[in-house]
């Protein structure tokens, strides 16, 4: 059986620093950082997400601010809305929920956001300064995902990481981060994606195994190493007429028989999505903290 990588517990712990954080900026007559996020229609993944950060910023002591819009908004006025948040001084960062409806371009939407401002870290200067190991606001869910890595003492230097899934917003950052020469990082890392031809080969050569692919327990125990760490990142929500909610969450990763073969596994939920959050507050207090 392998240990369980607690992300809530990591992610409360980090939380609480931050916490600490904002109250010595209080008592130093500064101000309370403002995260602002913005959410067009309703897809299910955002609204797991946007409860849960609601509930984080309460925690911390941050102010926040829900902007929901109608599927049917259009580009223009989300332009429009972006650009009155860059222009807001009340607002330290904020966030562009993915994603978006298909007559929105997301690209244009991304550039259009205050790089000082944009706390997913997806802005072209943002994902340059990261590529070049320059300070910057680093994507929130490949943060999180070190930080996790960090504290709980997971060893990647000289490890084989393999990452499947290459999206803008977790697998390519997340493998630009595991190979820098940083501590965690210098990791040797394999980057698998839909045209890879031998997937299950190369992700059972894997010591660390990072999993971005987004489909329902897709990795299943002969795709895995015996001893291997496992982060699932996938989070999916799957009918269950059972539960008072009508849903459970599922990850990518087949947990019940991976974790007979992993020596560390992240649950879902409870692994990378509180410390995607935690990221996200952390990125909004260096935000604040620019002003
Ligand atoms: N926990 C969190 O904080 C958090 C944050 C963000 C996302 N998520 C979840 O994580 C999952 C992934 O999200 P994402 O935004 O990275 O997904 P995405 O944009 O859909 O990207 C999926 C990637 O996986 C690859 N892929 C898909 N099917 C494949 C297959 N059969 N074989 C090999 N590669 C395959 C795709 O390859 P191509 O590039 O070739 O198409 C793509 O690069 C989703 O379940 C999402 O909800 C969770
Ligand atoms: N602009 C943007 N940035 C993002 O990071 C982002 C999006 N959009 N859109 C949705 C996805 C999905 N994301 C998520 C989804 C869930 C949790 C999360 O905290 N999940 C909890 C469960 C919460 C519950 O039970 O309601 C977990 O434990 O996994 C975090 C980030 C982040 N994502």
């Amino acid at each position: 059986m392998s240990k369980i990588i607690d992300g809530k517990a990591t992610a409360l712990q980090i939380q609480d620093e931050i916490k600490y954080e904002v109250e010595r900026r209080k008592k130093a007559g500064l101000n309370v950082p403002h995260l602002a996020a913005v959410l067009v229609g309703d897809d299910g993944a955002s609204l797991t997400y946007v409860n849960a950060k609601v509930k984080a910023c309460e925690r911390v002591g941050f102010d926040s601010t829900l902007i929901k819009l109608p599927a049917s908004t259009s580009e223009s006025d989300l332009l429009d809305k972006v650009n009155d948040l860059n222009n807001d001084s009340s607002i330290d960062g904020f966030i562009v929920q993915v994603p978006l409806p298909d007559h929105i371009n997301e690209e244009k939407v991304i550039e259009a956001i205050s790089p000082y401002k944009d706390v997913d870290g997806f802005h072209a200067m943002n994902m340059g300064k990261m590529l070049l190991g320059l300070p910057g606001l680093i994507p929130a869910t490949p943060k999180g995902i070190m930080m996790l890595l960090e504290k709980n003492n997971i060893e990647t230097e000289g490890k084989h990481a393999v990452v499947l899934g290459r999206s803008h917003t977790v697998g390519t950052p997340i493998s630009v981060l595991l190979s820098r020469n940083t501590k965690p990082g210098n990791s040797t890392v394999t980057l698998v994606h839909s045209r890879t031809k031998n997937l299950k080969e190369i992700s059972a050569q894997a010591d660390i195994l990072i999993v971005a692919i987004g489909k329902p327990e897709f990795v299943t125990a002969d795709m895995v190493k015996e001893g291997a760490v496992v982060v699932d990142v996938g989070i999916h929500r799957i009918d269950a007429p059972e539960k008072k909610s009508g849903f459970k969450l599922k990850g990518d990763v087949a947990f019940a028989e991976v974790s007979e073969k992993a020596s560390a596994i992240t649950p879902v939920p409870g692994g990378v999505g509180p410390m995607t959050i935690t990221a996200l507050l952390h990125n909004t207090l260096l935000a604040a903290d620019k002003k």
